[in-house]
């Protein structure tokens, strides 16, 4: 049984009250581990280590704290193999999905902003002969990271890394889904000797261990990745206190795929945007619309190349679909493919539970599914499902296209197929999207701004954009 503690002033310490929670391995359903169901008294004290930590922390010069990160990323990347299996145990994706995509990519995070910060610097304002303006960037003081289970360690330390880059010192909270990856972070942050109090990671669920660190008023700063009724609570609690927010939240994003397109690029790209991690990144497209003179050929090539899919163990090679990250998400998931049905769509490929045998018996596998001629204002078209299931429609003019893309009340991403130039950038402008991509998909470039627009998101991670959030901006203005 992997037992899992809290990381509070450089140490791995078991919770203040004693209490555990079940960790379930969701291609077996079968408990696998223990972790801490921290409360406000464990948020006190990491934040209490944490405020200690503080001043010594911050005035370290930007290149050693940008060493110890790069320490860190070394770390994950010698560990790559096991921090991928337990990534895979705990969260039900591919273990081939972790290899080259999470774990990675968590490591690309530290060494990111760890090269990154010394490179951070301020600006300066002359007013000829009367003043000079500069701004100096403090760090914001202790700050709380949130992250959710769909992209455990990648998305826990797309948080952490530019917040101690700058200086800030943190209480993070991973979800209580995947735990585990963010419990061998806090091994090799100690082994990379990070000192003490400058991270601490506090275990626990949402409401207990999670709220506490939202409604402490020592926490100055909160970024935050999960689902947009979550961030909408996190707003209303941290508002009256006036924290800096930073929220990453849902998405229901269009796929738009133009007449004169790469057909087979397009048709690639669109069985990973709408299936990877089985549908659970905020950045999948989960509605296709496609242009009505290649709707027939896409829709025939596209189903052609899900029936390659393999849904099976995660940890198998071959396989390309693991399970589902509970139950519970399964049966929203399965929930939302009978609301399809009742609203009219037609059932193109999948639509039911996997049953495995052998180890992943009692896993919550689905099969990817595919629906069309469901409209756009339907709720299947509007409502997050956050899992394998995407719908097909035909359009005829851009305008439409547009419009339904737009038609939602989120605004994460969206993806473009068309090979004129000048239709990609015109229909880019006008995407309610924070994030569009021409051509692919999920490319990123951790400079980048990211995040969304409307009910996907408050303000914007990566790069510049990550390390302001974590700063306060002051002027000084010095008479000349
Ligand atoms: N946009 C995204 O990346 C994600 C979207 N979702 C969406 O949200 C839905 C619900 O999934 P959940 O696992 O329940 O996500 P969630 O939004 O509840 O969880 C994300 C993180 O927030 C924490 N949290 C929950 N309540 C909190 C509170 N009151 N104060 C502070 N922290 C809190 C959780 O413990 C977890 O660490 C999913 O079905 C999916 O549609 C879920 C995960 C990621
Ligand atoms: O930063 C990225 O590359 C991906 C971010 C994905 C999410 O925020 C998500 O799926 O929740």
């Amino acid at each position: 049984m992997l037992g899992i503690r809290n990381y509070l002033n450089g140490r791995l310490v078991a919770p203040l009250a004693g209490r555990y929670l079940d960790n379930i391995d969701p291609a077996t359903g079968q408990v696998y581990g223990q972790i801490p169901d921290s409360d406000a008294s464990d948020v006190a004290a990491a934040l209490a280590a944490a405020e200690a930590a503080l001043p010594a922390w911050r005035a370290l010069p930007a290149e050693e704290r940008g060493r110890y990160l790069v320490k860190i990323a070394d770390l994950i990347n010698r560990d790559l193999e096991r921090l991928a299996h337990a990534e895979s145990q705990d969260n039900g994706k591919p273990l081939s999905l972790a290899r080259v995509m999470d774990i990675p990519r968590a490591a690309s995070n530290f060494a990111f902003f760890g090269t990154g910060v010394p490179h951070f610097a301020s600006e300066a304002h002359l007013q000829e002969g009367l003043a000079l303006n500069y701004t100096v960037r403090h760090p914001v003081g202790v700050v709380g990271c949130i992250s959710p289970w769909n992209l455990p360690l990648y998305l826990f330390t797309w948080k952490i890394a530019p917040a101690l880059a700058v200086g800030c010192c943190v209480v993070a909270k991973p979800s209580e889904i995947t735990p585990a990856t963010a419990y061998y972070l806090s091994e090799l942050c100690i082994e990379a000797g990070l000192p003490a109090g400058v991270l601490n990671i506090i275990h626990g669920t949402g409401p207990g261990a999670g709220q506490a660190i939202v409604e402490h008023p020592g926490i100055k700063a909160i970024s935050f990745t999960g689902g947009t009724a979550t961030g909408q609570h996190l707003a209303r609690t941290a508002a009256p206190m006036f924290k800096k927010l930073s929220l990453e939240l849902g998405g229901k994003n269009p796929n738009l795929v133009f007449a004169d397109c790469d057909l087979a690029a397009a048709v690639k790209t669109s069985i990973r945007s709408s299936f990877a991690n089985q549908g659970q990144i905020c950045l999948c497209g989960s509605r296709i619309f496609v242009q009505r003179p290649i709707y027939e050929e896409f829709k025939a090539e596209f189903l052609r190349q899900l029936a390659e899919q393999k849904v099976g163990d995660p940890l198998a090679e071959g396989t390309t679909q693991g399970a589902l990250v509970s139950e519970a998400h399964l049966n929203k998931v399965l929930s939302y493919i009978r609301l399809a049905e009742e609203e009219g769509g037609t059932l193109l490929a999948g639509g039911e539970r996997v049953q495995l045998e052998g180890r992943c018996a009692q896993g919550y596998f689905l099969q990817p599914t595919v629906f069309e001629g469901l409209g756009p204002e339907c709720r299947v078209n509007q409502e997050e499902i956050f899992g394998p299931v995407v719908t097909l429609t035909p359009f005829d003019t851009e305008e439409d296209a547009l419009a339904w893309a737009n038609s939602t009340v989120y605004g994460l991403s969206a993806t473009i197929w068309t090979r004129d130039l000048d239709r990609a950038h015109r229909v880019a402008h006008q995407l309610h999207a924070g994030v569009v991509w021409v051509n692919t998909w999920l490319h990123r470039d951790l400079r980048t701004p990211f995040g969304g627009m409307k009910s996907s998101g408050v303000g914007r991670e990566g790069g510049l954009e990550a390390l302001r959030f974590f700063t306060e901006a002051q002027n000084v203005c010095v008479k000349l």
